[in-house]
């Protein structure tokens, strides 16, 4: 099976955002990858609503909206109205994840969990099943640019191996320092969605780089 690929906007250039939503469209790119961040769950801050809505008027793919937030119960309907289509929250970030992911759910967008490296998939065992997607950070988020951390690949078996076991339907997405080198083992190990930012942007053809990775095979 072909990953689905989630480039991510946070590396592209911000003061050409039309154009490089535009080339995205044209481009094997499944889903475009919003990142989120509040400047208290990550040490950093990247854009809100107002961007969200000008890329939304151009996309012509689902977008990915990755909460790096804290209290992201507060914000799930307006996310959804500025375009979300799938909504990951931080598993650190929720003290009531099962009732979060319902609300995301009531909105009609997919609902998925986002850990950070340091978090063991196995605090998803009474929660997988009502899961579209877990997104598996591959760097500490906050950040693009960053070195992929090796342990993402034992991490992505052993949560495929607890999709299996609890019959889940959820994706598994791999976000951070994912290029061309990694994506087979990732792919090997379980995972369905790449997200990829810099490798991407900074490529000097993104649109091969993205029909690249969608020819990635296990
Ligand atoms: O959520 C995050 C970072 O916190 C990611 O989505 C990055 O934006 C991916 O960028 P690269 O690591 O691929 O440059
Ligand atoms: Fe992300």
């Amino acid at each position: 099976m072909r990953p689905l690929i989630a480039p991510s906007v946070l590396a592209s250039d911000f003061a050409n955002l039309q154009s490089e939503v535009e080339m995205l469209n044209k481009s094997q790119a499944d889903w475009l990858h919003i990142d989120i961040m509040d400047g208290r769950f990550v040490p950093n801050i990247s854009f809100g609503f107002p961007v969200m809505q000008a890329i939304k008027k151009h996309a012509q793919k689902p977008m990915d909206v990755h909460l790096m937030i804290v209290e992201p119960e507060l914000y799930i309907e307006q996310f959804r109205a500025a375009g979300a289509d799938v909504i990951s929250v931080h598993i650190e970030a929720c003290n009531h994840l099962h009732r979060t992911i319902q609300q995301i759910k009531a909105t009609g967008a997919k609902a998925g969990v986002a850990l950070n490296p340091h978090t063991s998939v196995n605090l998803l065992d009474d929660i997988i099943a009502d899961l579209d997607l877990v997104c598996i950070m591959s760097v500490n988020p906050g950040f693009g640019g960053q070195k992929f951390i090796e342990n993402t690949y034992r991490k992505t078996e052993a949560l495929k191996n607890l999709i299996i076991q609890r019959n889940s339907q959820s994706l598994i997405e791999i976000d951070g320092g994912v290029n061309q080198q990694n994506a087979p083992k990732l792919l090997q190990s379980g995972a369905d969605v790449l997200v990829a930012g810099s490798f991407v942007f900074t490529a000097e053809d993104p649109i091969a780089t993205i029909a690249n990775l969608k020819q990635s095979s296990n």
